[in-house]
């Protein structure tokens, strides 16, 4: 071969059709195509190791369970044990009466006779017949002209109609015909229509029947492969707009599309073959097939779903459809395959986790005031209608930000740290993912906010616990009544608390106009912790008689300036079937980081349980 300077000199440019009346560029979609599957005929040609028998139909089962009405089964004529399972489907009855089979012939009568053998008993059945009819394959697999090339699919057609006739009053089968001008998009446009008149007449020119009347179940089928992806999308659009504008008595025909993906459009290729009149669509689910497969049909009917537009195909257990295809395939499913992919709806990234959590709020909100439509940044539809669950939505690397690791701690814990406190946080989980270099669980984030603000069980407990407390009014001036300073400012309250300080028993006791006061006072003069709140923020956790309070405090030293937020703070946690005491838990959980490892003012108020303790 010569060597050129620019290698791609060595490829010419694809002749788009002369097509100036197109409408489908102002066209919407408006509902979902007939569905085929042919995972079990291209899917499975294109396989290294093709499926087995129980492969093949456990995939059956599964594309009926997806509502798939049209599945290409075989290619019954390739091998006994593709006719084989044509037959063991009929026989064993695993064929709802619905559902119509599918089985590909090339246009060769020994095998088009074989391929009738295989449907024996069948209730619906396709015939699908092809050849190839561009210029590169009549020249170069056919030796063959245009004429010939008609001729080879005429004459064809004729076989299969009188097959379908015998066929079907010997064993009662419903026949239908698809035939397919393989490599049409390759094809000259106007020779593409002239084979398919051609095929059309022979198909409607059979003895005596009723076939092709215009009957939706009966129409013939015309399959416009782009066996090979050659052009845009819109050059392909505009090939199927003039066949479906050029050929004739349309209402007699189905257009169905089969595009594969070599330059990566096979579902856009679709879709605007839909706008300009396809009927039908014909793919793999996943999109395994030849070379760079088969369009893939849940990208498709997941496509027009998120559109508003119901698909008739149910993908809302996305995990089983994975399973079925990988375990049948022996192929993996990329993780960033759209909707199917391991992490098509998880975001790791900080502004993406930000404007998720922030969207869920909106969400909520919007639903609570009955908005029933989706709209969420970052993710076009609920990953849930696809089985996903929403810890998969966000996950934490060290490119996350405080709005993800705050979506997590919500949705593990329920609880919604202030913003300050999500950017205290963050600065915690930052630096564990730094320092261990991996993503980091839910589990690890739940552990780093345990230790970090001692909740959640005994062994995240800091060097002070709170065991009990007693709270009771007083009053100032000793003039007014305890009914006139319920909530005035004469009102004071003595708090006692009994904790565990580095494992002895204390108890300790302080006044103030609140029990928040009244205890940062108690730390003081019992612990010689002297503090201040900057921040206090408390909200509720459940509902009905299971409810709790979560409360959350900011604490400064008291000689800090309280307003300058950018000097931080010691913040901490409480949760507490009671308000007060959730408070109480959130200033001991923030005293407990102020205090490092400080000691401690000595040891007064000390009880018996201290010698307990210690002899234990
Ligand atoms: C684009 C597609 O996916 S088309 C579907 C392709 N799928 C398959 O091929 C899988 C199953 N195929 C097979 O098992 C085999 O090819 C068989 C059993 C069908 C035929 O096998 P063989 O008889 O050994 O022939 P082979 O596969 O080499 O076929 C090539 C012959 O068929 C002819 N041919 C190819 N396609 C067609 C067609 N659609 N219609 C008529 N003849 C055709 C070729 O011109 C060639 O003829 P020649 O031998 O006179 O040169
Ligand atoms: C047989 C035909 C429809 C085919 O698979 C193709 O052209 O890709
Ligand atoms: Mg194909």
């Amino acid at each position: 071969m010569p060597m050129l300077a620019d290698p791609s000199q060595r490829y010419r440019p694809f002749k788009p059709l002369p097509f100036t009346d197109r409408t489908w560029p102002n066209k919407q979609h408006q509902k979902a195509p007939i569905w085929l599957s042919t995972d079990l005929r291209d899917g499975n040609q294109s396989l290294a190791n093709p499926m087995t028998n129980s492969q093949k139909l456990r995939f059956f089962s599964h594309l009926i369970k997806l509502g798939f009405k049209e599945i290409e089964v075989s290619y019954p004529a390739a091998s006994e044990s593709d006719f084989n399972f044509v037959q063991d489907l009929i026989n064993n009855g695993d064929i709802p009466d619905d559902v119509w089979i599918q089985v590909l012939t090339p246009a060769r009568s020994d095998l088009i006779r074989k391929t009738f053998e295989s449907l024996k008993g069948a209730k619906n059945a396709i015939v699908h017949m092809y050849n190839a009819t561009s210029c590169l394959f009549r020249e170069v697999v056919f030796n063959a002209d245009q004429e010939e090339t008609i001729r080879l699919a005429t004459t064809h057609t004729q076989l299969v109609r009188e097959l379908a006739e015998e066929y079907s009053s010997k064993y009662g089968t419903n026949f239908r015909f698809e035939y397919s001008p393989e490599t049409f998009s390759q094809t000259e446009p106007a020779y593409a229509v002239q084979v398919c008149e051609a095929v059309k007449k022979a198909w409607l020119s059979g003895s005596g029947s009723t076939w092709g009347d215009g009957r939706k179940e009966e129409r013939i089928i015309f399959n416009l492969p782009a066996t090979v992806e050659v052009s845009t999308p819109n050059c392909f659009a505009d090939q199927v707009e003039y066949f479906s504008t050029h050929i004739s008595e349309r209402e007699k025909v189905i257009i169905s599309l089969h595009t594969h993906n070599d330059r990566g459009c096979a579902v856009a290729a679709s879709e605007l073959g839909i706008l300009a009149g396809a009927d039908r669509i014909e793919g793999t689910v996943l999109g395994n097939g030849e070379r760079t497969g088969n369009v893939d049909l849940v990208t498709l009917a997941l496509n027009l779903y998120s559109q508003g537009i119901p698909p008739h195909l149910d993908f809302s257990d996305m995990f089983s459809v994975i399973d079925t295809v990988t375990e049948c395939t022996g192929l993996p499913v990329h993780p960033r395959h759209p909707y199917a992919g391991e992490l098509v709806f998880t975001a790791f990234s900080g502004s993406h986790q930000d404007a998720i959590k922030k969207g869920f709020e909106a969400l909520q909100k919007r639903q609570a005031a009955g908005d029933v439509h989706w709209e969420l940044p970052y993710l076009p539809i609920d990953p849930a209608d696809v089985g996903c669950t929403y810890e998969a939505v966000i996950r934490v690397n060290s490119q996350s930000g405080k709005g993800g690791i705050a979506y997590i701690v919500k949705q593990a814990q329920s609880l919604d740290l202030p913003r300050r406190m999500q950017i205290a946080f963050y600065k915690v989980v930052q630096s564990i993912s730094e320092a261990t270099g991996r993503e980091l669980s839910v589990q690890d984030i739940t552990d780093a906010l345990r230790r970090e603000y001692h909740v959640g069980g005994a062994q995240f407990d800091g060097r002070i616990v709170l065991r009990s407390y007693n709270l009771t009014d007083s009053i100032t001036d000793g003039t007014a009544t305890p009914a006139d300073t319920e909530s005035g400012p004469d009102r004071q309250r003595t708090l006692t608390a009994k904790l565990l300080v580095d494992g002895v028993v204390r108890h300790i006791s302080g006044t103030g106009n609140g029990p928040l006061s009244a205890f940062l006072n108690a730390l003081k003069f019992g612990l010689g912790i002297d503090l201040a709140i900057r921040e206090y923020s408390e909200h509720a956790i459940g509902g009905g008689s299971d409810v709790k309070a979560a409360s959350y405090v900011e604490v400064i030293p008291p000689n800090a300036d309280s307003k300058d937020k950018t000097q931080g703070g010691f913040w901490g946690i409480g949760v507490d079937p009671d308000i007060t005491g959730s408070g109480l838990r959130a200033v001991l959980s923030a005293a407990n980081n102020s205090i490092g490892k400080s000691e401690l003012k000595g040891a007064a108020f000390e009880d018996d349980e201290k010698k307990l303790n210690r002899m234990q």
